[in-house]
Formats: structure tokens, C-alpha cells, sequence
């Protein structure tokens, strides 16, 4: 399958300009693995969009550097005047410091005029300037995959402009725990304008278990395995470890030139064992940290004195921002203090280097590695790691790696994980790495070398991609089923047409009035059919041709009060109760049904209902309610998002149970319980019942159904009856299966309507209960007509 065009759009390019004449540019590499990764992307024709590095304000100036980068496949997005509010302020002063569990510093830059509000509003300009960037060179087919915290609105702004491309977001950081998250005043523009990607993905299973929980907590929808579901929509989100382009390192370590390097560093380092660090200096990565572990080796370690360095690689990067100026100083306060202290005429045990080195010599380096230290106190993956291990040769070198660093996960079992706080646990694992057999060495970097040999960046890409792609193409099948408005002349003239009817109706939101129109209400008691349509609905049900089910999550007494005078079905609890209205109540709860939930989630619920003026709980035998609409609005949102973290955290964590989150209501009933798979009991009973000689021919299904309740919209599609099913027997627990000559649908006289979702299993959709009365209203018209 041809693949399509992939824009790649990133806060930098993978290349930063200077400017070395008024038409001529000259490029060195971008720092950070960000940018190593995706120079890894190969097998995608792929423009990369993204900030040059330098700020161009002339006509000249941008065309002729837009014209040398689209040589290098890089399209240019001019920030200009809301660059550094946006990057060294929102992003990097905000954003990264939450992200990596630091908090927020008070400010950037010591200027009163720079304020939280005005770096969000140079953070959305920004988006927005990338947002102008892509529609320009967006083609109908091309997969958009924004990376990073520096572009959190865009899927947003491109769903908006066109909501079938294909969009996906991918974090190279932590995300980190809701509570941290919290602290963020814009945090849920962020997750909502995330939500809105296709694809959402991660380096980590934390990370991304620590953003459900946000997106749970903060904006209150639901969190599944799959991902997060907002009113039927799912926005998928799924964890890619990222990785780097072996070969690349792997065959750079065998140049010559390489080679020549090897022997000469060796030789300058006159025999001591390298402990090599290589990071950007970043207050994330633990320098000063690393440091002081190394003094403390130092310090208990007389004998190695003087027989080991510590070689620091500390990569400049963000020097606009007042933290970073902070941790130069502090890693040379470290440094001077550890040299003087240890060093002697001929050595000194730190080599501290502020600068970025040749890819060739960095490659040499880790070839000649006896120790790679990482300290990072959070780091998203870490791929200096990757690269070390890919690098090595005969005699092999230690990894050891913070437990903070997302490669903890996946290259902790070939290394030595330490807790970079702890400087005496760090000082022991050095003491351990240096001393460590060679058997011991070969070991491990096997086990790390098989990891990163097989899970390369290209692997990282293809997966990512082939999971967009495939839920972009499965959406798009879906789309061509999504419902459509409902037909309403068909529903009537089929009606009058077929002469065995079933109709299928909820209760609370389809036969009650919308709440704008009700008084409030003081308990799920008082829950009222609609007056409109008291007198049509007896005439539905006096129809002999006509069956009517009204199939409610309701209690059978709220049933009974409402429709004990009609000849109809009432089907309590999503179909655990069941009886004509000329008959008595059946159970239809299966009888190994597990139930044990129900006290603690009885007791959760009791605390919230108790804790909000106006909420009220409404109890069954398989399912509680907690409603919360007579709360107010905004307050009872914040509880219900506080109590699903209490059910998911406690009582319902390892139950058989389904959770619905309804506008306003939080619902939990037994696994198995949908309005669906109680169809099929209900079917079997009509039928039996009613000794009926001619096929149902016509099914009008309405509801204001929610989750997986939606299976009865699915359970009447005519392919399923189509099926030779086995005949109903009433009085089994197990489902009843039903006769193809029970039920006899075409496509033209079935319709599954939902009120008010347009993400739906259903084929139609009405706006309100009052559509519904409407349409009672015509139906039986038309009918005495
Ligand atoms: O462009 P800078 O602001 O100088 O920063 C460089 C990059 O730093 C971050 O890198 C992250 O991505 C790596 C690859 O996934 C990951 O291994 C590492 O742990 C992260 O820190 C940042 O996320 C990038 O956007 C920056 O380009
Ligand atoms: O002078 C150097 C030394 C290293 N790196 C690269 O910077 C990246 C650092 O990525 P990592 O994931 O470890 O951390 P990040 O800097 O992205 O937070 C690695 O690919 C290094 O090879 C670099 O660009 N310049």
C-alpha cells in the first residue's frame, strides 16, 4: 500500500541556520534526541516543519533560507516577535519544568510586563503561526504528526480547519501525575485540544496512565484501556518507546577516523578508567547531582583515586532562560570544588566541557566508555543510553541509568539502576560498575544490545504511523455510518405498512421532558412521562399490531407509576425485571451474578451524595446511580471526576463492572448488564407471550442510551437475524436466541435512534425527547388517517 506524505512538525528543525550573508545560510545539526530520532525517519517521503533557530525578519532573509532548507526537505516557521515568550517563557520556563515534576519558576526573565497570561497568549500565537504553516502545505492524504509540549494546540486548530486529516501527537517527555498536571492554569485547553489528535502517544506506560488520569480527573471523561471517550468519541492513546538508528552508531564506531580518535583519547587519558556523561544542560539531567555522587565515590574510595575521570559532555541549550544561566554555575561551583579537592599537578578527576562535540568524536567516546553515568532526575526517554550500548566494543562498559529516565523501562534490565537523589546508592553502583567481571559486562550489554538493535527508530515510526493510520482509516469507515438525522416520512409510511411492530423505547431523556423544561426535581421518584404524550402513547399500545417495550434503567416502582395503565412491556434495570402490564414482575438476573461491589461503591456514592447539595442516589439489585443534576452544574462535574478516581482507585478496581458516565450522572451496573443483551430475554418473552404466528416486521428503537448500552441499537441489524438462531425457551438464565422467522428486518424498516449523540451505534438521530412526542404524534396521524 502506498504510504502517504508525512509532515513532521516540531518546535526545531533538525537543523539550526546562521546567517553568513544577506542570501547565504550555513546549518549545524540541532541538539537533543528529539531531532536523532527523526532523522531516523526514512521510509516516509516527510517534510519536517518547524522554528530554523534564529529569527529572520526580511523579506530577503526568509525566502532564501526557505529556499536552501526545502533542499534539506525542511519547511521554516517564522516565530519572530513571540518566540522567546513562547519558547524560553511558555514552553521551556512552564511547561517543561511541570512536566518534569520541578514545578513553575516564578519567571524567566526579570521584566514585570512578562506575565503567565502573556506567554499562553504568545504559546497559542505560536501554534497558531505552525497551524498557518501546515494548511499551506498540507495535501488531501497527508498524515500531520506534531511532537512535543510546544504544540499542544495544534491538532486542535487542524481538526478544526479540517477534521479528516489525520493528525497525531506525541510526547517526547514525561507526562506527569495528574496532580503535578494540575497546577497548570490552561491545563484543560491543553488535553482538550490534544484529545482532538487521532493518535495520542507516549514513551511510557506511566506517562501515559498519568495522562488518562488527567484527562479523567481534569475534564472528567471516561479512561479505557484503549483510550479516552468523550461522548462516544475515542481518542486513542498508546505507548511507543522511542528508539535510535543503530546502524548509524553502530558503523560510525568502525571508521577510521573513529578508530584514530579512540586511541588518541585513550592515550590523553593516560590509562584512568572514563566515566562519561553526555547531556544538555538541563537542570532535568542531574548534573550537580552526578557531581556530588562522584565526590562521594572519591571521598570512600581512596584506591581510585586518581585511576578514574568523570569526562561531563554538557551540551548548551535554552540559554535564554535564567535557570539555565543557574545550573552552569552551579555544575562549575561542583566541578572546581570536586578538582581541587581531588585533582592533582598531573589530572584532575572532572573534565567539564560546555559545549557540543563532532558527531564522530562523541561516537569514539562511547566506544572507549567503561562507565556510562545518567542522573537525569526526569527524563522522557534518554537516548544517549541507546547510543552508548550500540557504540561498544571489545571490552564492554556499564550502564548506569537513572530509574527517572523513561529508558529505565526498557534497557533496566542490561544496566544498573540507581535513584539519582540518592547520592550514596549512585556513589555504591559506580564503586559496583567499576569493579564489575567482564563476564558480568558481556551479560548485560547483551541483553541491552539485542534491545536497542531491534527496536530502532524506524521500528518506533512504523508502528506509530501504522496505528494512525489504521484508526484514521477505521474512522473513516465508521464516518460513513454516522447517524443520520432520522427520516421521519420513512418511519411513518413503513409503520403503516408493516402489520407486526416492535418498538423499543427508553424512558429518562426519550419519553420525559427535557430538563430545560422541568422543574427541578427532588429524586429519580419524581421522574415524570412527558405530558404530550400520555394520549398517543395509549393509542400506540392499544394497537394490536403494535408491541411497545419501554426498556429503562429505572426502577420497576418508577415504571409502574408511569405505565401501569398502558398495555405495554416494562422492562426495570436495563432489563433485569420484567412484565406486562397485565402481568407480575419476572427476574431475569443471571444467577452467578457477582455483586459484591455494590456495598463499596454504595458507600462512595453516599459520601458524594451526602457532599453535594442536590445530588441524590438511586439503588437497584445490579446497579447504582449516583445523579447529580439537581447539583450545581459545575460543582457536581468536579465530584463526579473526584469520585470515578475513588471507584476506580477502590472499590470497583478489580469488579466486574461497567462504568457510564452520563451528563449528569454517574451509573455502575454488573458487567453484562446492557440494555442489549437484555433484548434478547425480553424478545424471547414477548414472543412467548404473546403466541405470535407472523414475524416482527418492523422495529423503531429510541434512546437516550449511553456506552455499552448502545448493543441494542446494533442487535436488531437485520444481517444478525439473517443468522439461523435457535428458538427462545423463557424460563432458562442463559440468553435466548431468536428464530429468524421471530424477527424479520429489512435495512428499510429498522430504525435505531439516539437522542442527542451524533457518536452513536445508532443508524438515526433526534435532538430531544420532544422529537419524540413529535414523532408519536405523526406516527399515529398518519396511522388513523
Ligand atoms: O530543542 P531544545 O529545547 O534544545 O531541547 C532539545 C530536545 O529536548 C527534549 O528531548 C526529549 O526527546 C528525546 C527523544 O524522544 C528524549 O529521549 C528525551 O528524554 C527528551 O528530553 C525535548 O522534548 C525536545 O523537544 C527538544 O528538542
Ligand atoms: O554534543 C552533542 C552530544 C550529544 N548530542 C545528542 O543529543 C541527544 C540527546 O538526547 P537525549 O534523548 O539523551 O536527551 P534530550 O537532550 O533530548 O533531552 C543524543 O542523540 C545525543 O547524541 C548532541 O546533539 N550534541
Amino acid at each position: 500500500m502506498a504510504r502517504p506524505r508525512l509532515l513532521v512538525v516540531s518546535m526545531s528543525l533538525p537543523v539550526t541556520a546562521k546567517r553568513t550573508g544577506e542570501e547565504s545560510w550555513s546549518f549545524t545539526m540541532s541538539p537533543g534526541g528529539l531531532v536523532s530520532a527523526l532523522l531516523g525517519l526514512k521510509e516516509f517521503e516527510t517534510k519536517w516543519i518547524g522554528w530554523p533557530g534564529v529569527d529572520v525578519h526580511d523579506a530577503i532573509g526568509k525566502k532564501t533560507l526557505s529556499i536552501t532548507l526545502a533542499e534539506k526537505g525542511c519547511i521554516p516557521v517564522f516565530l519572530e516577535e513571540v518566540c522567546d515568550q513562547y519558547y524560553n517563557g511558555y514552553c521551556n520556563n512552564i511547561l517543561w519544568p511541570i512536566f518534569h515534576y520541578l514545578g513553575t519558576p516564578p519567571e524567566y526573565r526579570n521584566d514585570a510586563t512578562i506575565t503567565y497570561q502573556s506567554q499562553y497568549d504568545a504559546y497559542k500565537k505560536a501554534n497558531q503561526i505552525f497551524f498557518d504553516v501546515v494548511k499551506e502545505h498540507y495535501e488531501e492524504g497527508d498524515v500531520v504528526w506534531c511532537h512535543d509540549y510546544h504544540v499542544m494546540l495544534l491538532p486542535q486548530y487542524l481538526k478544526e480547519y479540517n477534521s479528516k486529516m489525520k493528525v497525531g501527537w506525541f510526547l517526547h517527555t514525561p507526562f506527569p501525575s495528574s496532580e503535578m498536571y494540575k497546577t497548570l492554569p490552561s491545563r484543560s485547553d491543553l488535553l482538550r485540544s490534544v484529545l482532538t489528535a487521532d493518535l495520542v502517544g507516549f514513551h511510557t506506560y506511566d506517562f501515559a496512565r498519568h495522562f488518562l488520569n488527567a484527562c479523567m480527573c481534569i475534564l472528567g471523561v471516561e479512561a479505557t484501556s484503549e483510550g479516552v471517550v468523550d461522548q462516544g468519541k475515542v481518542t486513542r492513546v498508546a505507548v511507543f518507546p522511542i528508539g535510535i538508528e543503530p546502524e548509524r552508531f553502530i558503523n560510525t564506531s568502525e571508521l577510521s577516523e573513529v578508530v584514530q580518535y579512540m586511541k588518541k583519547f585513550k592515550n590523553d587519558f593516560g590509562g584512568r578508567k572514563l566515566i562519561l556523561g553526555v547531556d544538555r544542560l538541563d537542570t532535568i539531567k542531574g548534573i550537580p547531582q552526578k557531581y556530588q555522587a562522584f565526590e562521594k565515590f572519591l571521598e570512600e574510595n581512596e584506591d581510585w583515586r586518581g585511576k578514574v575521570m568523570l569526562l561531563q559532555i554538557a551540551v548548551p541549550t535554552r540559554n535564554g532562560i535564567g535557570e539555565y544561566q543557574k545550573i552552569k554555575d552551579q555544575c562549575h561551583y561542583h566541578v572546581g570544588r570536586i578538582n581541587g579537592r581531588f585533582g592533582s599537578i598531573s589530572a584532575v578527576p572532572i573534565i567539564h566541557l560546555d559545549c557540543s562535540i563532532d558527531f564522530n568524536q562523541l561516537c569514539a567516546l562511547y566506544a572507549i566508555t567503561d562507565v556510562l553515568l545518567v542522573t537525569s532526575l526526569r527524563d522522557g526517554m534518554n537516548l544517549v543510553s541507546s547510543e552508548f550500548i550500540a557504540c561498544q566494543k571489545e571490552e564492554k562498559g556499564v550502564l548506569i541509568l537513572s530509574e527517572f529516565a523513561g529508558a529505565g523501562q526498557s534497557l533496566g534490565a542490561g544496566a544498573l539502576l540507581v535513584n539519582p537523589w540518592n547520592i550514596k546508592e549512585v556513589s555504591t553502583a559506580i564503586g559496583e560498575a567499576l569493579n564489575m567481571s567482564h563476564e558480568e559486562k558481556e551479560r548485560k550489554h547483551k541483553i541491552n544490545f539485542q534491545y536497542v538493535k531491534t527496536h530502532s527508530t524506524q521500528q518506533w515510526a512504523d508502528d506509530f504511523m501504522n496505528k494512525l493510520i489504521e484508526i484514521t482509516t477505521n474512522a473513516e469507515l465508521r464516518a460513513g455510518k454516522a447517524p443520520l438525522e432520522l427520516p421521519e416520512h420513512d418511519v411513518i409510511q413503513q409503520y403503516s405498512k408493516s402489520s407486526n411492530r416492535l418498538l423499543v423505547l427508553g424512558f429518562y431523556g426519550t419519553l420525559t421532558q427535557p430538563m430545560k423544561n422541568q422543574e427541578r426535581r427532588g429524586d429519580g421518584m419524581n421522574l415524570e412521562l412527558h405530558p404530550q404524550v400520555k394520549e398517543r402513547l395509549k393509542e400506540l399500545c392499544s394497537d394490536p399490531k403494535t408491541t411497545v417495550v419501554v426498556l429503562s434503567r429505572s426502577e420497576k416502582c418508577i415504571l409502574d407509576k408511569n405505565f401501569g395503565e398502558y398495555n405495554m412491556w416494562l422492562a426495570a434495570e436495563n432489563g433485569m425485571f420484567l412484565r406486562h402490564t397485565s402481568g407480575e414482575w419476572v427476574t431475569r438476573i443471571p444467577e452467578h451474578m457477582n455483586l459484591e461491589w455494590i456495598d463499596g461503591v454504595k458507600h462512595v456514592f453516599k459520601y458524594f451524595t451526602e457532599r453535594t447539595p442536590g445530588s441524590y442516589l438511586e439503588t437497584s439489585a445490579t446497579s447504582l446511580v449516583w445523579n447529580y443534576e439537581n447539583a450545581d452544574a459545575e460543582f457536581g462535574r468536579a465530584q463526579a471526576r473526584d469520585m470515578l478516581q475513588h471507584l476506580w482507585a477502590g472499590p470497583i478496581s478489580n469488579a466486574s463492572v461497567d462504568v457510564v458516565r452520563g451528563d449528569q450522572s454517574v451509573e455502575v451496573h454488573a458487567v453484562g448488564v446492557t440494555k442489549g443483551s437484555a433484548m434478547e430475554r425480553i424478545l424471547g418473552e414477548i414472543v412467548h407471550n404473546k403466541s405470535m404466528t407472523a414475524p416482527i416486521d418492523y422495529v423503531l428503537c429510541i434512546g437516550c442510551f449511553l456506552g455499552k448500552d448502545e448493543d441494542v441499537y446494533t442487535f436488531f441489524e437485520p444481517e444478525l437475524t439473517k443468522k439461523t438462531k435457535s428458538p427462545p425457551s423463557s424460563d432458562s438464565d442463559s440468553p435466548k436466541k431468536v428464530s429468524s422467522t421471530i424477527v424479520d428486518l429489512k435495512g428499510e424498516n429498522y430504525f435505531s435512534v439516539a437522542i442527542g449523540q451524533t457518536h452513536t451505534k445508532a443508524r438515526y438521530f433526534l435532538d430531544s425527547s420532544d422529537d419524540v412526542v413529535q414523532l408519536i404524534h405523526k406516527i399515529c396521524t398518519h396511522n388513523n388517517a
